[in-house]
């Protein structure tokens, strides 16, 4: 990218960036080599010409827009395998792939949940018979859990699947419309095969949902199968190419075998036998989850990266009358948009790399008949999958409304990245839905402490504060992270206290819950926030960089504290001994923070290395050439393809000769 021909402002960015951009770029890589083996990649994928696009794909119809999909998703397929094979090389495909579907591939669940799932829920003996296929694509498939009446409370599905202990197999049922599978990914017309997670039923009596492997369509004519009813769901807000379907069954039949039995098993004659514990069925949901913190990373700092540069290439108005228009990024308003996004990239970066961590460990813990940590990573995974994503959702959105006008524009990809961000705010988990299942565990940890019983790490601090809920507030990073546990440790306790009094009032739990319901979410939040602020900075200062590095890696992670404890300052008026000055002093951190970002804000965005391939976008490529690019994108509009269009002589001059008369 360096020999590119670059817009002056940018270079002259670049020129004054105090840090080693490359650094940066392999420190987010995981090292040297890392960049190099991701470069070379992407190299390979971006140089394949049956990818690019020769019209932009927002002018295709829907139709054509799915075909294309399909397409480049095969093409992509056979070079990755290719490139797998003879490098021994596992790709982030997340990344190539919002460079080639611009949106989602219609693969998208094959790759994230349905291979994922015989993975996490078959026995050693269904992954040999399906793993195989699934990986090499001999079988494609997704994840049909979500129905038309339900999505968030998955034991009130009613797919049904019967147990017929006399043909040793399940009949899959759709009796209800509200009972349609409506969602899955790659459904409507891509997938031969799906996770089917439907309501077990043995002699009438139920055993809860338990996850199918299902062949829904012929393998050779694509047809659906008799007693398949499917189809695709229609457009949407975004994730146009996913190809989101609806599926219901009539009496079809699955051999017993079909039921991913590593849990729960049903046994020739019909016995169930219960798995360790039920939840472990819910398994792909959680990790998909923890991937999500990561897509929120990655999300995040496509929209950082097409706005920063974007405004260090953007003049518009003056700040002082006599001297020249200035860039935009030299307005501190921009930058306190901008710079928080920047910072949360990488606070989304180290938590999810975290968070990782913590889930490897509970499997390992799992593979062994240990399940001590399975609520806490359940509670940790719910709370940050909400946060990180609505977060995500609001940067992205005000990157966006940062390029003024032309952030309007679908040539500038944000709103794209807008549709396919805040997506994820509501799959894999409503976002109130998963922070009410993270005050559940809260609430039983706020009781523990009070019996004075030893708290898991992440709710530790819960005892640590009714210990002593008085601790003098410091303007330091370590301080503010106490001040974000003083926050939620306040507002865990008032939520429980809410919950008492109702419950005095004459309420019984569940309706106290319900009545205190805002407070426990907001006391959910919380707790997040004090995670990602404990995590994030945990990481910084542990991270091992040149002194010029980790300068700027400070003040990004600061930043991001500062911007919270002020976002949030009743919060903290409330619940900690944070005084008015205080806060005063904390707004003068984050201007100082702010002007010492400033010159580093193109170099920190430049160590992304997103290619212009991936970013997809007028206003953001390295090279700066924003009017350039506005104009010859614009130029590719179908109605720019002749002088006149008919609707002239059709409507226009007609309607225009009937005013003459
Ligand atoms: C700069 C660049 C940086 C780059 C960084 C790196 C980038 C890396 C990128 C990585 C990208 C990876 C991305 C992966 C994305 C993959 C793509 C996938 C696309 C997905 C598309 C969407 C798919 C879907 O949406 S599938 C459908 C999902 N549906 C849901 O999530 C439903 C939500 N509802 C539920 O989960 C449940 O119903 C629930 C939990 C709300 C309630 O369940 P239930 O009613 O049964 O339980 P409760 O009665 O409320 O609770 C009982 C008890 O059980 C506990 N519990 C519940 N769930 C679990 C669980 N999963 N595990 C453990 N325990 C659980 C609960 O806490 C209760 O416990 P108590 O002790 O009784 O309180
Ligand atoms: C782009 C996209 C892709 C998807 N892909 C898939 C897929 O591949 N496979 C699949 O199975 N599903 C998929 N889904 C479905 C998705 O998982 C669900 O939509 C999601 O889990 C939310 O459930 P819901 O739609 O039932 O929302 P609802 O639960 O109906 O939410 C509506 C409102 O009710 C509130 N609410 C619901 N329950 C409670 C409660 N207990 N307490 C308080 N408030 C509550 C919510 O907070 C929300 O405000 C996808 C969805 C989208 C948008």
């Amino acid at each position: 990218m360096a020999n590119v021909k670059c817009n002056p402002d940018l270079v002259r960015e670049r020129a004054k960036c105090s840090f080693d951009v490359n650094e940066l770029i392999h420190l987010i890589d995981g090292g040297e080599n890392a960049t190099k083996e991701k470069r070379h990649f992407e190299e390979t994928i971006f140089s394949v010409k049956e990818l690019q696009d020769a019209v932009p794909e927002e002018y295709l119809s829907h139709k054509d827009r799915y075909e294309n999909a399909v397409r480049k998703a095969t093409i992509l397929r056979d070079v990755c395998r290719e490139y797998m094979k003879k490098y021994n090389y596992k790709p982030n495909r997340f990344r190539v792939g919002h460079g080639v579907f611009k949106d989602v591939s219609p693969f998208l669940l094959h790759d994230g949940m349905f291979v994922a799932t015989i993975i996490g829920q078959g026995t050693p003996e269904q992954q040999a018979e399906w793993l195989p296929k699934a990986e090499n694509m001999q079988i494609i498939g997704t994840y049909a859990q979500t129905e038309l009446g339900h999505g968030s409370f998955i034991r009130g599905l009613e797919t049904r699947a019967t147990y017929d202990p006399k043909t040793e197999e399940f009949i899959l049922n759709n009796a209800t419309l509200s009972s349609f599978k409506w969602w899955p990914g790659g459904l409507g017309s891509t997938v031969n095969h799906c996770i089917v997670v439907a309501q077990l039923f043995i002699n009438g009596k139920s055993y809860g949902i338990q996850p199918f492997i299902v062949q829904i369509r012929d393998l050779n004519t694509h047809k659906p199968l008799p007693g398949v009813k499917v189809g695709e769901i229609g457009p949407k807000m975004g994730f146009q190419t996913a190809n989101n379907g609806f599926l219901g069954f009539e009496n079809f039949r699955i051999p017993r075998m079909n039921m991913l039995m590593k849990n729960a098993q049903v046994l020739k004659d019909g016995t169930f036998v219960k798995g360790m514990n039920e939840k472990l069925t819910y398994g792909t949901m959680v990790m998909v989850r923890v991937g999500i913190v990561g897509d929120c990373s990655l999300n995040t700092s496509l929209a950082a990266t097409i706005a920063v540069r974007y405004s260090a290439v953007r003049h518009q108005s003056k700040i002082k009358a006599k001297e020249p228009e200035v860039q935009i990024l030299d307005y501190v308003t921009q930058q306190h948009k901008l710079f928080i996004a920047i910072a949360s990239s990488h606070v989304f970066r180290n938590v999810y790399s975290w968070l990782s961590k913590s889930y490897l460990n509970v499997m390992k813990d799992l593979a062994q008949g240990k399940q001590d940590h399975l609520p806490e990573l359940h509670a940790t995974a719910c709370c940050l999958k909400a946060v990180c994503s609505r977060d995500a959702g609001s940067v992205v959105e005000e990157c966006r409304l940062a390029c003024g006008g032309h952030g309007y524009m679908t040539s500038s990809n944000l709103p794209l990245v807008y549709g396919f961000t805040i997506a994820t705010v509501t799959y894999e988990g409503e976002q109130t839905v998963l922070l009410l299942q993270t005050a559940r565990y809260l609430v039983k940890a706020w009781l523990a402490a009070l019996q004075g019983k030893v708290l898991a790490p992440s709710v530790s601090y819960l005892s640590d504060w009714l210990k002593n809920d008085n601790v003098r507030w410091q303007n330091t990073p370590e301080g503010i992270v106490k001040g974000f546990q003083h926050v939620a440790a306040g507002k865990v306790k008032a939520a429980y206290d809410t919950i008492q009094k109702y419950i005095k009032l004459g309420k019984d739990y569940e309706d106290a819950w319900n009545l205190a319901s805002v407070q426990l979410m907001k006391a959910s939040e919380a707790h997040s926030r004090s995670i990602l602020c404990e995590v994030s900075w945990g990481e910084v200062i542990r991270t091992s960089a040149s002194p010029n590095l980790l300068q700027v890696l400070k003040q990004l992670a600061q930043l991001y504290l500062v911007y919270w404890t002020l976002e949030t300052s009743g919060d903290f008026l409330v619940y900690s001994n944070i005084s008015k000055d205080d806060i005063a002093i904390l707004r003068e951190k984050y201007e100082e923070l702010l002007a010492a970002i400033r010159p580093n804000a193109v170099g920190l965005v430049d160590a992304f290395d997103l290619r212009d391939e991936i970013l997809h976008s007028t206003l953001g490529s390295y090279d700066g050439r924003v009017y350039e690019r506005l104009m010859e994108e614009a130029l590719k509009s179908p109605l720019n393809q002749e002088s006149v269009n008919a609707s002239f002589h059709k409507y226009l001059k007609p309607l225009m000769e009937k005013a003459k008369l």
